[in-house]
């Protein structure tokens, strides 16, 4: 292996893996359209209402109640999406109890934030516009900062420092983008609701 081929393979963020084309390309207009045609509501925080839309299914965090709760579980085309996810990621995929559907509208993005605690592993899958996956780590005098594009059809996962240390953001699109988000339980919230 070459000096170059070792520098490739080193994860430029420790803990984030990424990968295109992980979802078939004939399958992103179906994908959309799924996730348009699930529930989704305006994602509400205090007086403030998001301009993305989400629904969640397995699992869901009301930050409204502060709290994790049961949400409706995933229909078929999204444990068929799933399966491919944990393949990627390396996940059994029934780990994989939270899925989030995310519909970005022009000038819509997410804000710097960790996911909760309560989840373990996040895997991302991007469908529509392209996008850069933010990444800051505060340090004494600024930030640390990491850049991930995401076209369509990719995927990533965050654990370790990405997923822990790590906030993320995605800065407004121009276009219209969806994402699918899996995600699992941490042991210790497993162990505190009881769950194998
Ligand atoms: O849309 C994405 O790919 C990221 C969503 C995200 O960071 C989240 O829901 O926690
Ligand atoms: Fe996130």
């Amino acid at each position: 292996m070459t000096q170059f081929d070792l520098f490739a393979a080193a994860p430029a963020l420790p803990g984030l893996t990424h990968a295109p084309g992980v979802l078939p390309e004939g399958r992103l207009a179906a994908l959309a359209e799924a996730i348009d045609g699930a529930p989704l509501t305006p994602f509400r925080f205090q007086q403030w209402t998001g301009l993305r839309l989400t629904a969640s299914y397995g699992w869901h965090y009301d930050f409204e109640a502060g709290r994790v709760g049961q949400a409706e579980p995933m229909p078929d085309w999204l444990l068929a999406v799933r399966d491919i996810a944990a393949g990627f990621a390396g996940v059994p995929a029934d780990a994989l109890v939270q899925a989030l559907l995310i519909r970005y509208d022009a000038g819509a993005g997410i804000g710097w934030h960790r996911d909760r605690p309560v989840f373990e592993h996040v895997v991302g899958l991007s469908i529509g516009a392209p996008a850069t996956l933010r990444f800051r780590r505060r340090r004494a005098d600024g930030f640390d900062r990491f850049a991930q594009a995401l076209a369509a059809g990719d995927a990533y996962h965050l654990t370790g420092e990405a997923r822990w240390d790590w906030e993320h953001g995605i800065a407004p699109m121009a276009a219209t983008r969806w994402s699918i988000t899996f995600r699992s339980l941490t042991e210790r919230f497993r162990r505190e609701i009881g769950v194998a």
